[in-house]
């Protein structure tokens, strides 16, 4: 079953109280958004694997760690998963990144996959899926479902506000895609909308509404 971690720092609470504040523009919007992936990316590479190696120190020889050369891809689900990438980017600069287009239909809300480009190297890769909302779910699943087709091993999900419907479509169809969010809200409501959320993320980063 994928385990739900909720990263719930006080600067990303903070923050995340402006980002659903619905007089915050455009401008502020983005850069918040940016700010909190870094910090989840922060967090969610709590558990990546260190060797040691031999560093001289003005003073002395000592054993130190490095990062043990672990192969991560970012994939945002477009539109709205683009406004995390930068973020999560600064702290894993070595990074590939990855595209999937899905667009949620508004009658069916079912997910309509219009675009992919995958790093080479995809089953040795461990992934980060970066989408601001997961709603339904059934973007998340899509976007996991077509990861998987193309040979993915190891999919980790991240959002910044997940509504408990989401959550439980990914553990019932991907139960070992763990998710990491930064708020887990009340519902969705008649339109798919999470409530109380922070509206269209996409529309809200882009300016397009
Ligand atoms: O969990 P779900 O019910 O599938 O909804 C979540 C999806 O909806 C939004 O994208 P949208 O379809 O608005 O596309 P956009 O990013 O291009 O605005 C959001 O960024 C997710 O991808
Ligand atoms: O609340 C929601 C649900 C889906 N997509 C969004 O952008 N916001
Ligand atoms: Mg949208």
């Amino acid at each position: 079953m994928s385990k739900v971690y909720v990263f719930d720092h006080p600067l990303i609470q903070h923050k995340l109280t402006y980002i659903r504040d619905k007089e915050t523009g455009t401008k502020e919007f983005r850069e918040l958004v940016d700010e909190v992936a870094t910090l989840m990316a922060f967090e969610i590479t709590r558990e990546l694997p260190l060797e040691e190696i031999e560093v001289e120190t003005p003073v002395t020889k000592a054993k130190a760690k490095v990062l043990s050369g672990k192969k991560i891809a970012i994939v945002p689900i477009l539109r709205a998963g683009i406004g995390m990438v930068d973020g999560v980017l600064k702290l894993i600069p070595a990074a590939k990144v990855g595209h999937i287009g899905l667009y949620r239909d508004p009658e069916t809300l079912k997910p309509v996959e219009y675009y992919a480009k995958l790093p080479a190297d995809v089953e040795e890769r461990d992934f980060i899926i970066v989408d601001p909302m997961l709603a339904t779910g059934g973007s998340a699943v899509e976007a996991i479902n077509s990861l998987k087709k193309r040979g993915a091993k190891s999919i980790k999900f991240m959002c910044l506000i997940a509504a408990p419907e989401g959550v439980e479509e990914i553990q019932k169809n991907h139960p070992d895609v763990d998710i990491y969010i930064a708020a887990l809200d009340e519902k969705l409501n008649d339109h798919g909308y999470i409530v109380p959320g922070l509206g269209d993320a996409g529309d809200r980063l882009f300016g397009t509404k």
